[in-house]
């Protein structure tokens, strides 16, 4: 898929990773999309992006990913102004062990609200164009951390919740491709905040291996998202993304 003339929306786009995928997605051609909470930053990054882009390739727009009544405003905008959303990143995501509740509401409850939404615009069947939509879960994901277990639960929800949207797109024909990311530590606000966020576990903070190893540049997973649009092979793949490059992981088949 070429990204020329795209449209992009990616949740979390203030800054970390989200910004990284919205400036890459920038660099290729597409027009961007910014939803976050978080306004100032938000607004900020928008006008950066302006200098650098001009200022009809990107929007930004306040969004909580909690919130229905959000997600759909901010959806029938992006199809108003840029005519279709072709490209969904779902990336909005918070550690915060002491609050499960929000922390299951934003990571697993916020990825299933936008693509149920978007995919009224987005899917074949009922009108739209097709697309691919990439969501980022973490290591966590696929290797439960001991310091974080509600957190470890929400991306586990997110790498299953894309591995079933790509089984039943395809058996349905919805035309939009689901993959799925999962980082090991990146070097974003989020991670040099997250040991004062393990609540209950945080006496487990030193337990963790590999400590050592360098965390990513939110760039180097930005390209690793980059790939899993452009290549149209690419459908119901989890890739596990850590220090020594991207590998594709597989899961038993025909447990029933
Ligand atoms: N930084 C890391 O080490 C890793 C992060 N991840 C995941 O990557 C994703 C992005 O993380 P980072 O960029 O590191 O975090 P970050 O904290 O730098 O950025 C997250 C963005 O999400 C926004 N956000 C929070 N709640 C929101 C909501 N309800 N609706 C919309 N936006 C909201 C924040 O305002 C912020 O701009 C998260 O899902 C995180 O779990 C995965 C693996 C490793
Ligand atoms: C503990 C991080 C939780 C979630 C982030 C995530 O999705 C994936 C993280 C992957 C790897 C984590 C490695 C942890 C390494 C240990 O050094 C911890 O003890 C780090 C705890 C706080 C780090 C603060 C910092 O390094 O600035």
């Amino acid at each position: 898929m070429s990204l020329g003339g795209k449209v992009a929306v990616v949740t979390g786009a203030a800054k970390g990773i989200g910004k990284a995928i919205a400036e890459i997605f920038l660099q290729n051609g597409a027009k961007v999309v910014l939803l976050d909470v978080d306004e100032p930053a938000g607004k900020s990054l928008k006008y950066d992006l302006d200098q650098q882009f001009g200022e009809d390739r990107s929007l930004f727009m306040k969004c909580s990913v909690e919130s229905d009544e959000d997600i759909k405003a901010a959806l029938q905008s992006t199809v108003d102004i840029f005519g279709s959303i072709d490209i969904l990143c779902n990336n909005a995501g918070i550690l915060k062990e002491d609050d499960w509740e929000k922390t299951i509401s934003i990571n697993l409850g916020g990825v299933i609200r936008m693509t149920y939404t978007a995919l009224e615009h987005m899917n074949k069947r009922s009108g739209g164009q097709g697309g691919v939509v990439v969501n980022t879960s973490s290591v966590a994901g696929l290797d439960p951390l001991l310091s974080c277990p509600a957190y470890s639960a929400t991306k586990h929800g997110v790498v299953a919740f894309t591995r079933a949207m790509a089984a039943a797109s395809s058996a349905s024909e919805y035309g939009i491709r689901f993959n799925v990311i999962c980082p090991v530590r990146v070097q974003t606000d989020f991670f040099s905040s997250v040991s004062q966020n393990f609540g209950r576990f945080s006496h487990l903070l030193g337990a963790l291996q590999k400590s050592s190893e360098r965390a990513l540049d939110p760039s180097e997973v930005a390209e690793c998202v980059l790939d899993l649009v452009m290549d149209e092979m690419k459908n119901g793949e989890t890739v596990l993304l850590s220090q020594s490059g991207k590998k594709y992981v597989t899961f038993p088949q025909n447990l029933w």
